[in-house]
């Protein structure tokens, strides 16, 4: 390379064999985590067909890396650690925080203060089962402070998986000077392709005072609870996130502008979520918009498009994200972008520039991180790995931690085609038989009539998430609703219900009215 990859801008380079963790894995799961997947980094360089011909070929050669990527967060850290295990010179930069908003301020923190207020719900549900809970208090700075540890070491395990694969590090911000060249912190470098990988961030309504709110980015560091906030928004870190703070003894209102949260979801789920809410002492607030945010003291006033003005300690906007493409300098590199700043890319993820590829959140297809992850892998499998691949973003299977949380995959009833049919139950949880609290369960089953195929499943209620994923693989394999009635359930569970659903509840009918009334259920 002829150039020395430290100073300023603080990159290392390390090689060796290597096992590690997907992006945003949990972290109570070490031996699942350590990935069979061997990273010989220089041993491939001389076995893999594709270093091999680049290097009879020299292509590439006079550029300093054989690709760069910028963003180390799920999709950036997967591409740039697989394509160096295939033997590339990869280089990697990031500015923020390794293993990106996932790990960082997404997915993985977000989780972990779930299942604080679950524990906190779960310890007055104990009462019902005999359990005497006077002393239940949550100590909110000792829990952050736990949270960060654990984030800590997530952070060092993504840096040390890039080195150990060979992968050159930056922490550093990227733009582009031109096609082939970056700018990475004070440092020029030049690369034969380059991955855009920059992610997102969270959007603020455009209404006097939005700047009083916090987003979901400080939501993960405040120090102290807040007594009272009010969410805006009906997606899915508003709902999480009023889980989160309602479960850990917040007053929490919620603001939305559809009739439902989650709008795209099956409208079961929205409406049985939306029943879940207020059960959980959630004031729910509909069909109405956030209009301006005043300051009274360190309150916050909220005034709202029906008049209406909620006050508390705390305005939190989760009003969606946009791409991360500003200051990137995408015009030196000839890169197009749509208005809101998502990157347009092929079934190869190559934007307009062919030697330019984009993925993950910035490209704004599917923002989930196992989405980003297989980006990044198909796509290093593709370049280096001498396996051109793609992936499949049919019934990616998705889920939303509300407080009991909800998990989907496959078509919505709403769209569902004509005649499918809807199989439905709703039933009181068993350990809410005992706690006493107010909370049922959802299960829903679409079949396509003609060929008898499961082409969707929705499930609310508690572990709805583990649930479902075991539903996307039967869904991705084509089980039909035969397959599902000869499997024989796990008893006593929620989840067998999902094989025992024999009655129908009703057809899609979308020339009028459903066959049968939804009273069915
Ligand atoms: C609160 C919240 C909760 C979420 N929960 C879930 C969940 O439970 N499950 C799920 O599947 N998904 C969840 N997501 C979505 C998930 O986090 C994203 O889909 C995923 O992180 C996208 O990965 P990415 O690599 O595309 O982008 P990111 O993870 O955002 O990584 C992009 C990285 O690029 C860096 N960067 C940007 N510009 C530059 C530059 N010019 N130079 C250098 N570095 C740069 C950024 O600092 C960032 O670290 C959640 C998101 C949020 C906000
Ligand atoms: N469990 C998960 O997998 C998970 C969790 C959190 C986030 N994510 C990802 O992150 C993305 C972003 O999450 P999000 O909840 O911010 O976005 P979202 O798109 O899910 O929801 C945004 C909400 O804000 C509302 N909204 C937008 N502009 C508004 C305005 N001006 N005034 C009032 N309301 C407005 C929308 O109607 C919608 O209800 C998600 O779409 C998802 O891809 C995934």
């Amino acid at each position: 390379m002829g150039r020395g990859w430290s100073g300023s801008t603080g990159a290392r380079k390390r090689t060796g064999g290597m096992t590690l963790p997907p992006a945003g894995a949990p972290a109570n799961r070490p031996d699942r985590d350590r990935a069979a997947i061997p990273f010989p980094s220089h041993a491939n360089r001389a076995t893999n067909p594709y270093v091999r011909r680049r290097e009879n070929r020299m292509i590439g050669m006079n550029h300093d890396f054989d690709l760069f990527v910028i963003g180390g967060g799920s999709a950036g850290v997967r591409l740039a650690r697989i394509a160096a295990g295939h033997g590339a010179r990869v280089g990697i930069a990031e500015d923020r925080h390794w293993g990106g908003t996932c790990v960082n301020i997404g997915c993985v923190p977000k989780k972990l203060m779930v299942m604080a207020a679950e524990y906190g719900l779960g310890a007055t549900d104990a009462r019902g089962f005999g359990w005497d809970m006077r002393a239940v208090a949550h100590d909110w700075p000792g829990f952050i402070a736990a949270k960060d540890r654990e984030i800590g070491r997530l952070n060092g395990a993504y840096t040390g998986l890039l080195e150990r694969a060979g992968a050159t590090i930056f922490n550093a911000r990227a733009r582009f000077l031109g096609p082939h060249t970056l700018m990475v912190g004070e440092q020029h470098v030049t690369a034969d392709r380059i991955a855009i990988a920059t992610g997102g961030q969270p959007l603020r309504p455009a209404i006097p005072g939005a700047d009083l709110a916090i987003v979901s980015d400080d939501a993960f560091h405040l120090p102290a609870r807040p007594e009272h906030v009010v969410m805006v928004g009906g997606g899915y870190i508003a709902v999480e996130f009023a889980g989160i703070l309602a479960g850990l003894g917040s007053k929490v209102d919620i603001v939305y502008r559809q009739p439902l949260p989650l709008r795209g979801f099956d409208p079961d789920l929205r409406a049985g979520l939306a029943e879940a809410l207020a059960a959980n002492g959630i004031g729910v607030h509909h069909g109405v918009e956030p209009v301006r945010i005043e300051a009274a003291g360190a309150r916050r006033r909220l005034h709202l498009s029906n008049g209406h003005m909620i006050e508390a300690d705390c305005v939190f906007f989760a009003t969606g994200r946009a791409p991360n493409v500003a200051g990137l300098g995408l015009d030196k590199a000839g890169v197009t972008a749509r208005p809101g700043g998502a990157i347009p890319i092929d079934e190869d993820y190559r934007t307009n520039v062919p030697h330019i590829f984009a993925l993950g959140d910035v490209t704004d297809r599917l923002n989930l991180t196992p989405v980003a992850t297989a980006e990044g892998h198909a796509l290093a499998d593709t370049l280096f790995g001498n396996r051109p691949r793609r992936i499949s973003l049919a019934n990616v299977a998705s889920a939303v931690f509300s407080i009991p949380p909800l998990a989907t995959v496959g078509v919505t009833e709403d769209a569902a085609p004509d005649g499918a049919k809807v199989f439905v139950a709703r039933f009181t949880p068993m350990r809410h038989t005992l706690s006493g609290r107010a909370r049922k369960t959802m299960m829903k089953l679409i079949v396509d009539a003609e060929t008898d195929q499961v082409i969707g499943a929705h499930m609310l209620g508690e572990d709805a998430a583990e649930i479902m994923q075991g539903l996307a693989v039967a869904i991705t394999a084509g089980a039909t609703k035969a397959d599902f009635d000869r499997t024989i359930g796990i008893h006593p569970t929620a989840a067998e219900e999902f094989v025992t659903l024999r009655t129908e509840t009703r057809r899609v009918n979308r020339g009028g009215e459903s066959a049968k009334p939804r009273a069915a259920e």
